[in-house]
């Protein structure tokens, strides 16, 4: 399988600070793609540089051969990657429908969204509109699409950000701590739904603290600390790393071996 994202030497500083410290790693074309490590570790501030929501300090990012690391969101989006967020985003006051044909619209037609209403500027074509409800059907959120988007539990508006996500059509989604929050029961269902976009040929890159749903999903993991590569490789190697579990797993690592994919 070919590389879909390469991301090589990456580091971000702000100020004093090292974010992301010299990072490297590449990620197979359907590959679902683990990241996760301590609080403040940098993994968020990675995403952001891969989505363009930052430039990185130095360093490259290479998506399908190009590098797209000076591009902004909207161009990363053009190119086929969209993300999630940790905390939801929603825009609260319009309809599911319409949050789902922001993905639609923006990932055909570009331009900004911006503020707390869908931009009057993007007018929906019905291939738009398609793509809106078959992104809501696809996360299971059909039935609620005339709700207003405040008015959903978290649940609803992790999948609805999902939906969203995935109406830009990308070949890779990031999600960020998309199980984080989450009862038991949505956990599951989370990662059936991930599992299902990996099926439908979607690279997936995901963060998740919550390690028995990440290992669930993973074909390869990353643990970054410090901004720094601590670990990667086999998921199954990598729990077991020396300093993967001082660092990170401690006590629940010898249960994490059942969680693995495919275990
Ligand atoms: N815009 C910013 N300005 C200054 N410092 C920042 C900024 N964004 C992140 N940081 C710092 O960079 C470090 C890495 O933060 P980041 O959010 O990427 O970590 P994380 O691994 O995603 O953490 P968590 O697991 O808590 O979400 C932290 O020390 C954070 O305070």
């Amino acid at each position: 399988m070919g590389v879909i994202l390469e991301v090589q030497g990456l580091t971000k500083r702000y100020g004093g600070l090292e974010a992301n410290k010299d990072l490297t790693f590449s990620v197979a074309e359907r590959q679902v793609y683990g990241i996760a490590g301590p609080n403040g570790a940098g993994k968020t501030t990675l995403f952001d540089m891969i989505s363009g929501h930052t430039p990185p300090t130095s360093g490259t990012i290479r998506f399908r051969g190009e590098e797209i690391q000076q591009l902004q969101p909207e161009e990363v989006c053009h190119r086929g990657i969209a993300r999630t967020f940790q905390t939801p985003v929603v825009f609260g006051t319009q309809s599911v429908l319409a949050n789902a044909l922001v993905g639609s619209a923006f990932g055909r037609q570009g331009g900004s969204v911006k503020g707390g209403s869908v931009a009057p500027t993007l007018r929906f074509r019905p291939e738009e509109i398609d793509e809106a409800l078959a992104a809501l059907e696809f996360v299971g959120l059909l039935d609620k699409q005339a709700q207003l988007a405040e008015t959903l539990s978290v649940f609803d508006k992790k999948r609805l950000m999902i939906a969203s996500a995935l109406a830009t059509r990308p070949k890779l989604l990031m999600l960020d701590e998309p199980v984080g929050g989450l009862n038991r029961a949505e956990r599951e269902q989370l990662v059936e739904l991930v599992r299902k976009v990996n099926a439908a040929g979607v690279t997936v890159l995901i963060i998740e603290h919550v390690m028995k749903a990440l290992l669930a999903l993973a074909d390869r993991l990353l643990i970054i600390h410090h901004g720094e590569k601590l670990a990667e490789g086999n998921p199954s190697d990598v729990i077991r790393d020396e300093r993967v579990v001082a660092v990170y797993l401690g006590e629940q690592a010898r249960d994490l071996v059942a969680a693995l994919k495919g275990g």
